[in-house]
């Protein structure tokens, strides 16, 4: 996307368990700027991040149940973006062939993609 200095983008918000409170906390410092923003997350990410911020996330489903693949959906349909995805790299998740879906697809229509903290600041800086 191009940075659209103050332009509203769409910005999907995924982590993994073990980075649900990290996401959250991340989240929360930086409420200010994702406020200004439209705000998606998989479901219990979703959850996690309304409860911990009091903004609004349009929840899809969890991750492991199709959220993953209806984020992947709307990098496809150019419908997000930018995705913040903490993923734990340190953790077999059942659903490795999704998230492997969603990071390729990511990837290959060239959005805004974090990973982890420094880069999500990063992302973030510059939107
Ligand atoms: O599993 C996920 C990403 O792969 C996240 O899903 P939840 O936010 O529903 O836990």
């Amino acid at each position: 996307m191009e940075n659209g200095e103050g332009s509203m983008a769409r910005i999907g918000l995924v982590a993994h368990d073990d980075k649900k409170d990290e996401l959250c906390i991340w989240a929360e410092h930086h409420k200010h700027k994702l406020g200004q923003h439209e705000l998606w997350g998989t479901g219990t990410t979703g959850s996690r991040v309304m409860a911990a911020t009091g903004m609004e996330v349009t929840r899809l489903k969890s991750g492991p149940l199709g959220g993953d693949q209806q984020l992947g959906a709307m990098i496809a349909e150019g419908k997000l973006d930018v995705l913040i995805f903490f993923i734990d790299p340190l953790s077999a998740q059942p659903h490795d062939v999704d998230v492997k879906a969603l990071t390729r697809l990511a990837t290959l229509y060239d959005v805004l993609f974090a990973n982890n903290k420094s880069t999500a600041d990063a992302v973030l800086a510059y939107l």
